[in-house]
């Protein structure tokens, strides 16, 4: 499948984020989106999930336009939002239920390490514990297409890893757009990248690219 994002911008009062940028992503494909702190990475991916407006906007499907305020009930695209969403009071085993039903929530409860925390509340939880509960639980939904923003922020390297071969493994088929200031990570597990700079869209195919652009200083890459 293929999803088309063309024509998006997106300002804020007078002040532009975004300015008539264009991509695509298809089954099979993980895309990777940099950019500084406000350069509009959520903005983006919020202007798709039809969870904000933006100014201008197409967005097809296999070459069928499709507004973003049908992209939830279209059940097209799933999104993982930068913050977490899991009640804290909640009890992980409780918490799969609220997603899934019968047998398919097996392969969250079975899925590597979710039994050595699944009695915890979400409260309790390590910052990796919680984000790679998050991202199960919206990754593994049958949407053809998954949207995360920062699925590896602050998370320890073990769930790091968990979670890049659960992109991996899933890639199969999904498209992905994932943003992130881990490049490294990001760039691990991506097939196209691109950074947003002053609202623009630049090609990125390493850290040097990063570089080059003003992302990172010298010394970092
Ligand atoms: N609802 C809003 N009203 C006004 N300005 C906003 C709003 N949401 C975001 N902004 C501004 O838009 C810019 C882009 O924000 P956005 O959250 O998309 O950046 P980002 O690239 O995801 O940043 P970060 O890496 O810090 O998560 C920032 O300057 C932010 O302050």
């Amino acid at each position: 499948m293929l999803l088309e994002v063309s024509g998006l911008t997106k300002s804020f009062g007078q002040k532009p984020i975004i300015s008539d940028i264009s991509f695509t992503c298809k089954t099979a494909e993980i895309l990777g989106v940099f950019g500084k702190n406000g350069s509009g990475k959520s903005t983006l991916l919020k202007t798709i999930y039809g969870t904000l407006n933006a100014n201008s906007i197409n967005i097809s499907i296999d070459g069928k336009s499709i507004s973003p305020k049908n992209i939830i009930p279209s059940k097209l695209i799933s999104y993982l939002p930068q913050g977490s969403f899991l009640p804290k009071e909640l009890k992980v085993r409780h918490a799969i239920p609220l997603f899934y039903k019968g047998d398919k929530q097996d392969k969250i409860f079975y899925a590597p390490r979710v039994s050595s925390f699944e009695n915890k509340k979400t409260g309790q939880l390590s910052m990796g514990e919680l984000r790679y509960l998050e991202t199960l639980l919206i990754a593994h939904l049958g949407h053809p297409f998954l949207l995360l923003d920062e699925p590896f922020s602050m998370v320890e390297p073990l769930f790091k890893e968990l979670i890049k071969e659960l992109f991996l493994e899933l890639k199969s088929k999904k498209g992905i757009i994932v943003t992130d200031h881990y490049y490294r990570d990001v760039l691990e597990i991506t097939d196209r990248n691109f950074l947003l700079r002053e609202g623009k869209k630049i090609d990125i195919n390493n850290t040097s690219d990063l570089t080059t652009n003003g992302y990172l200083n010298s010394e970092d890459s």
